[in-house]
């Protein structure tokens, strides 16, 4: 024997009632004795409640929304029925419905609407459902026959949420259904859902998820092989996908996580109407009406063998935490009975109890539209211990959500809780409360509402780690350097995406005109079109402003620019929990204090503020450093090349030649600055010796270094690039007698950055042949560190230190990096 119930959704139109019909034919055609329950048409049993309303209330239009509901039944009788078949239905119909005209008419006078009256109201959707498919399925030479659950069912009388009496309960199912299998009764029985009836054959019903729990009670009495719960969905999901875009289906699950899950929010099932079924050990698969190829959910005693420690995790989106603390609970016996007294005595439900062993205090959240009186109720039942100041007093949190992570998996399995709370904390969800029980089948966590998505997402991310962990970018400045990143992010993506498990996803871009956003991710391919056509004008405290409210998990700025403005935001990006990786050395190179406020910033928030291409683009520089700093090694000196732009030009620069030329080829290989006068001025050098020393722990000021100037006045007084490149033009004779000599005495010309007793210097300076500067080729740059434990020979760091690959490569490192970390 099989159970199958559908829900509102699956009986809610022609279309899906077509469908039904398929799926209990199917059925019939293997043999089966089925029984089949239904829940009202979707949204009738709403409207029933509505029109009990109206009717007390002696508001007379209710008629209108009961031709409604007899329309929709009607509609489905025209549809799927033969015209010749169908007044005998529409007058059942019709009959069904007089009745419950009466009923109102009786309650409109009346104007009372008791609790039975209301059971008996809401009855009608069930029956008007059951009636109407009975017949369409009949029509389709399927032997079935209606079954009205008040006959099998029965109950107290506590109207609206019936206790059912087993023992007459089974004895009746058993009775019915031994006579359709006898053939007495059809091998297919349509049952009513939802609705029982005392012993004096008052209606009743069955309370929350009453058709599952018709269904659940008919197949542990009949000791059903399975039980089919069709619904609009394919099973249950690791999590609500409308919040988490990445949950999948869960194949198989245990009673007990289903009853977690659905506690906190996860709705496909309410396991406590199954209980039933699940009592007798009775699988129930979770199917979806509307792709019936889908293999759903089974709920059973065991669950198959899981790729993922936890099964699901789940939501309560609004709840409030109510505070009860005070020195007069510790040792103190009976302070929590007598609190959990008063809220049963109350009817007050708790979501979720925590208590330190201090014993200090015991908090418990609940349903936040109760808090008021839940406090009102605390505070005078506590009256005595409150003014005695055993007890501060009662406080209420609200805007809060409950974070439910359940699976059996992590019955003693290490690590998840750690797991669990560290992808929070780099997040920057703050845990206000925590609870486990002693099962360890659910760890629930308390956190701020405003946090809900960011933390049930990067949860998902963790803990389903086949799935991609995703990092949300987003970029600032789309020139050379960012527009390169994006090229390399998509060109990567796949490689990325199968063999590091990350998915990287450009969430919004800008540059001085066009600012995009979307959490979907902007497609790589055509970036530019969207940014052009869908952007709207820049404005960076906006963009900054809605990095924020998005609150995205595992979210990376990425400054590609070389404005200053832009670094005035990285604090309280860092302080929101979102990383910072940049190639600008401006917030690096400003006041030392500056510089620290972000690392200290970074570093309280479990963040990371990263800038490798700060100093020879993509060579591992500063890396080095912080590595040698890290293991404890004292710098003595650094000698170094830092400008890929004046290692061109004074590889490439010969007399006789124009040096602006060689200045624009350096600036077309994109070696410069965005503005070239940073790299010949000295500016672009002195900011990276400034960051190096910094990263070498010395706390060193900009006007600490000292710059020995290359360039005439004239060119440093230049108001504008192109002026500036024609002053280049005027003063190239002064540039070939600076070659010229140094080429005399043997020697190259090296614009040479050290570091050596708290000093920094830099400025052109001819090496000879016997330096080790002197062979350095192209753009490269070339760094040596003398320390304690490189003395006797220094670490030497030399490549290509400029231009748009090796930049935008160091960048994606650093982006990679986090995407390690976060994991
Ligand atoms: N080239 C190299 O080898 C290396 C470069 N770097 C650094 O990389 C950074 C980027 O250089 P590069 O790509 O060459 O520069 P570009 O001039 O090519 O690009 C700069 C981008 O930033 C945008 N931008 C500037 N100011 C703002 C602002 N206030 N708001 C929004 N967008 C802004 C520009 O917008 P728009 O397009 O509208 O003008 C442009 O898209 C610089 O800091 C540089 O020092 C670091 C190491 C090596
Ligand atoms: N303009 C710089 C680029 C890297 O910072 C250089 O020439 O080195
Ligand atoms: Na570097």
């Amino acid at each position: 024997m099989q159970v199958l119930k559908f829900g509102g959704t699956s009986v809610g139109s022609v279309e899906s009632i077509k469908q039904v019909i398929q799926i209990i034919d199917s059925h019939r055609q293997n043999g089966d004795h089925i029984a089949v329950v239904f829940s009202a048409m979707g949204g009738v049993t709403n409207q029933l409640i509505e029109i009990g309303r109206m009717a007390t209330s002696g508001e007379t239009d209710y008629m209108e929304l009961v031709r409604r509901i007899e329309d929709r039944h009607f509609n489905v009788v025209k549809a799927l029925i033969p015209v010749k078949e169908q007044s005998k239905i529409f007058a059942n119909v019709r009959g069904i419905i007089n009745e419950l005209e009466d009923l109102l008419r009786g309650v409109s006078l009346i104007r009372e609407l008791t609790l039975r009256t209301h059971d008996l109201i809401t009855s009608f959707g069930e029956r008007l459902s059951t009636t109407v498919i009975t017949e369409c399925v009949k029509s389709r030479g399927i032997p079935a026959q209606y079954c009205d659950a008040r006959q099998l069912i029965k109950t107290d009388a506590q109207f609206g949420h019936a206790e059912v009496n087993y023992t007459l309960t089974n004895q009746l199912i058993q009775d019915h259904f031994a006579k359709s299998s006898d053939r007495s009764g059809a091998p297919v029985q349509m049952i009513t859902g939802f609705i029982g009836s005392t012993e004096k054959n008052e209606t009743t019903t069955l309370g929350r998820g009453g058709s599952d729990y018709t269904a659940s009670i008919i197949g542990a009495a009949l000791n059903a092989e399975v039980i089919d719960i069709w619904t609009d969905v394919n099973g249950m999901m690791t999590a609500d996908p409308r919040k988490v875009p990445n949950a999948f289906n869960i194949p198989t699950i245990t009673y007990a996580e289903a009853m977690e899950l659905s506690h906190f929010g996860a709705k496909v099932i309410y396991p406590p109407s199954l209980q039933p079924a699940f009592a007798r050990n009775i699988p129930i698969r979770v199917l979806n009406t509307f792709n019936t190829e889908h293999k759903g959910t089974v709920v059973s005693r065991t669950a198959d063998r899981r790729q993922y420690t936890i099964t699901g995790i789940s939501s309560i989106d609004d709840i409030a935490l109510v505070n009860v603390q005070g020195s007069g609970m510790i040792g103190v016996a009976g302070v929590s009975a007598k609190l959990f007294g008063i809220l049963a005595a109350h009817k007050i439900s708790v979501i979720l109890i925590s208590q330190a062993s201090s014993e200090h205090s015991i908090c418990f959240a609940i349903d936040p539209r109760g808090a008021e009186n839940v406090k009102a109720v605390l505070d005078a039942e506590f009256a005595v211990e409150i003014e005695h100041g055993h007890i501060d007093n009662i406080t209420i949190e609200r805007d809060l959500s409950v974070i439910a992570t359940v699976g059996e998996g992590m019955k003693k399995s290490s690590g998840i809780a750690g797991k669990l709370f560290s992808v929070l904390g780099k997040n920057g969800v703050n845990v206000v409360a925590v609870a486990q029980g002693s099962s360890e089948i659910n760890i629930s966590v308390v956190i701020n509402k405003n946090n809900l998505s960011k933390a049930l997402n990067s949860l998902h991310n963790i803990f389903f780690q086949s799935e991609a962990r995703v990092l949300n970018l987003y970029l600032v400045g789309t020139g050379l350097i960012g527009r390169t990143l994006l090229k390399q992010i998509f060109d990567q993506s796949e490689f990325l995406r199968s063999e590091k498990l990350l998915k990287v996803c450009v969430v919004g871009m800008t540059n001085t005109k066009k600012m995009l956003l979307d959490p979907q991710g902007v497609s790589l391919d055509d970036w530019r079109e969207r940014l052009l056509t869908e952007g709207v004008t820049t404005s960076l405290p906006a963009f900054v402003e809605r990095i924020k409210d998005y609150n995205l998990p595992n979210s990376v700025f990425i400054d590609c620019t070389s404005d200053k403005d832009i670094v005035q935001f990285y604090d309280s990006l860092l302080d929101a929990n979102i990383s910072v990786v940049t190639p600008n050395k401006v917030a690096n190179s400003g006041p030392y204090s500056e510089y620290r406020r972000l690392q200290r910033t970074a570093l309280n928030r479990g963040v990371k503020f990263l800038y490798e291409t700060n100093v020879g683009a993509g060579l591992p520089i500063i890396n080095t450093v912080q590595g040698l700093m890290t293991s404890g090694d004292r710098f003595l000196k650094i000698e170094a090349i830092l400008s890929g732009t004046l290692s061109f030009i004074f590889n490439t620069f010969r007399p006789g030649t124009s040096f602006a030329d060689v200045v624009r080829e350096a600036k077309e290989k994109g070696y410069t600055e965005p503005d070239p006068r940073d790299d010949l001025s000295g500016q672009d050098v002195a900011r990276k010796i400034l960051i190096l020393a910094r990263e070498a722990g010395f706390p060193l000021e900009p006007e600490d270094v000292t710059i020995t100037n290359l360039l005439p006045q004239s060119c440093l007084d230049a108001p504008t690039i192109p002026a500036f490149f024609e002053e280049l033009e005027r003063n190239n004779e002064y540039f070939e007698n600076l070659l010229r000599d140094a080429e005399i005495r043997g020697e190259k010309l090296r614009f040479v950055a050290s570091f050596e007793n708290n000093k920094a210097t830099i400025g052109l300076r001819p090496v000879g042949l016997d330096h080790p500067f002197y062979q350095l080729t192209g753009a490269d740059n070339i760094v040596s560190f003398t320390t304690e434990r490189y003395k006797d020979r220094p670490l030497v760091i030399k490549g290509p230190g400029a231009g748009a690959e090796v930049t935008a490569s160091g960048v994606f490192a650093d982006v990679v990096s986090i995407g390690s970390y976060l994991a």
